[in-house]
């Protein structure tokens, strides 16, 4: 019989050890026996925390899929604030639908949003946003990703409040710029100075976003599923908007 290399050892040792059911390899020789045994022992003794572990984070997890929304989530924020990314993720968390208002004008359109303001301007472009958002907001649970300027409209606020709940994705200045200043798809950035322009913006529109029942502050270092995760601690907050169906 060829001898067995300590390579070859070691892989007949690894498929013992994750397939248990398998035979002992009782034939090898004894170092190999005795490492297979270190192994097994290793493996149970690693087991069992791995396993919790396992257990504890996926009933973390399910406790946070099996809250159900009952109403539909608005958010609202300036350009960049996540309200595309984390709402889709926010969405999937939650398993309802998402829609975004910004999407819904491009695809009625077939023009992009740089397009319809260059074409038939701003005031046309808002008409549609309102319209676009009566349509959506149809009550039934989901993630509506609105406009950054979508919340600024009296009329815009009522069509969310009565149907739904908003929630404001407050961003410092410097991540929104970060997130935005590389693409030049935004018609309001379209100016001399856009950083001016951005600060400028979200200067005149944080009280009009403070008004969202709703605040989830980003930290810069999260990420989309950390976001995700802070809005959906936020919206637990308020058990008429996430209940919780597990504890
Ligand atoms: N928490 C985050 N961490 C990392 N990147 C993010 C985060 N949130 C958003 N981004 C990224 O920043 C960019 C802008 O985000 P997004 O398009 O979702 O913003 P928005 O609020 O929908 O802006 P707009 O009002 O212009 O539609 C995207 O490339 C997105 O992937
Ligand atoms: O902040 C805004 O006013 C805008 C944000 C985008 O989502 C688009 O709705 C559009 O570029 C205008
Ligand atoms: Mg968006």
């Amino acid at each position: 019989m060829a001898p067995i290399t300590a390579r070859k050892n070691n892989s007949l040792i690894n498929r013992h050890i994750f397939r248990p059911s398998l035979p002992v390899p009782c034939r090898l020789s004894g170092r190999t026996v005795e490492t297979y045994i270190w192994h097994r022992r290793r493996f149970h003794a690693i087991q069992g925390p791995t396993r919790q572990f396992a257990r504890d984070r996926a009933r973390k997890r399910g406790s946070t899929m099996r809250a159900r929304l009952r109403k539909p989530v608005a958010l609202v924020g300036m350009m960049g604030a996540g309200k595309t990314a984390v709402g889709q993720a926010l969405a999937r968390r939650l398993g309802v639908p998402f829609v975004d208002s910004d999407s819904e004008i491009v695809k009625a359109a077939n023009m992009s949003i740089a397009e319809i303001f260059e074409r038939d301007g701003e005031p046309f472009f808002r008409l549609k946003e309102r319209q676009v958002l009566q349509r959506l907001i149809t009550g039934e649970p989901a993630i509506l990703s609105t406009g950054g300027g979508a919340y600024l409209g009296a009329e815009n606020r009522d069509i969310i409040s009565r149907d739904g709940v908003a929630v404001w994705l407050k961003v410092d200045i410097a991540t929104l710029w970060s997130r935005v200043r590389h693409k030049d798809t935004r018609p309001l950035l379209r100016t001399a100075d856009p950083r001016a322009t951005l600060e400028r913006i979200a200067s005149e529109r944080e009280p009009v976003y403070a008004l969202a029942d709703l605040t989830a502050e980003a930290d810069p270092s999260y990420s989309v599923a950390d976001m995700a995760e802070e809005v959906t601690r936020i919206l637990a907050t308020r058990t008429d908007i996430l209940e919780r169906t597990h504890a």
